[in-house]
């Protein structure tokens, strides 16, 4: 069974491809860290992952149903948290109304408060709740935690790896912020220029390239895309 599952996956936007000959063979039940330069790709492959978009050729399969967090956390400003809770009951039938909430109560989040008001990591844990009350097999983020303070960032990825166990799902995690993807993701995708420069297990990527970090990894394959 694998996660993501992608043969010379290609998207162009007009003539720019965004996405090119891309080969993905993920297998489930990792946190996945996917990185890159600005414009290589990454959000351009959660949205084909998650169907919002088609690619122009080639295949992307991927594990089962998916819960997406986007990159701006989006939430209604003028329904409260309980309206989010109760419109996710609404309009998906495998929802987990227990599960939902319990976490908005686990992260302090007050039902009555209207999304509008809330700080950007609550708004953040609220969009993060609401993706995995669907009880998806894959969560997909899009930089979610980009724009929150380290102690909210390390609180989110706490509950992110929570749910991924609770839930018995896989996870797709786009970030720039190379500490997070460390700390959570234990299978890696670099992108660059609109092609897989590596993929694989961090622990098997890091043994090949003694004595990397992460960070060290990520920048080298970084470096080699833009200099091509
Ligand atoms: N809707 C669109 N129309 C035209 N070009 C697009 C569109 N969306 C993305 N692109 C182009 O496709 C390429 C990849 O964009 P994408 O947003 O997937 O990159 P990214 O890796 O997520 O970048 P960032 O790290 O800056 O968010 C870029 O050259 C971008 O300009």
């Amino acid at each position: 069974m694998q996660t993501l599952h992608a043969e010379k996956l290609t998207k162009r936007y007009g003539r720019r491809a965004a996405l090119l000959d891309c080969d993905l063979a993920v297998p489930s039940g990792h946190i996945v860290g996917l990185v890159g330069p600005n414009g290589a790709g990454k959000s351009t492959l959660l949205k084909l992952a998650c169907g919002l978009i088609r690619p122009t050729s080639g295949t992307l399969e991927v594990l089962g149903s998916v819960g997406f967090v986007a990159q701006d956390t989006p939430v209604y400003a003028s329904f409260s948290v309980a309206d989010h809770l109760r419109m996710g009951d609404w309009l998906n039938p495998a929802w987990d109304a227990a599960l939902a909430e319990r976490r908005v109560a686990e992260v302090g989040l007050d039902p009555a408060q209207k999304a509008g008001r809330l700080s950007g990591g609550q708004r953040a844990q609220l969009a993060l709740t609401l993706a995995a009350a669907k009880r998806p097999d894959l969560l997909i983020l899009d930089e979610p935690a980009a724009a929150l303070d380290p102690l909210a960032r390390d609180a989110f990825l706490r509950s992110l790896v929570g749910f991924v166990r609770e839930l018995g799902a896989g996870a797709v995690l786009s970030s720039h912020l190379l500490g997070d993807i460390a700390q959570v993701c234990d299978y890696l995708i670099v992108l660059g220029a609109g092609r897989v420069q590596v993929a694989g297990p961090v622990r098997q990527l890091l043994a090949d390239h003694r004595p990397a970090t992460l960070e060290e990894l990520v920048l080298d394959y970084m470096s080699r895309a833009v200099a091509r």
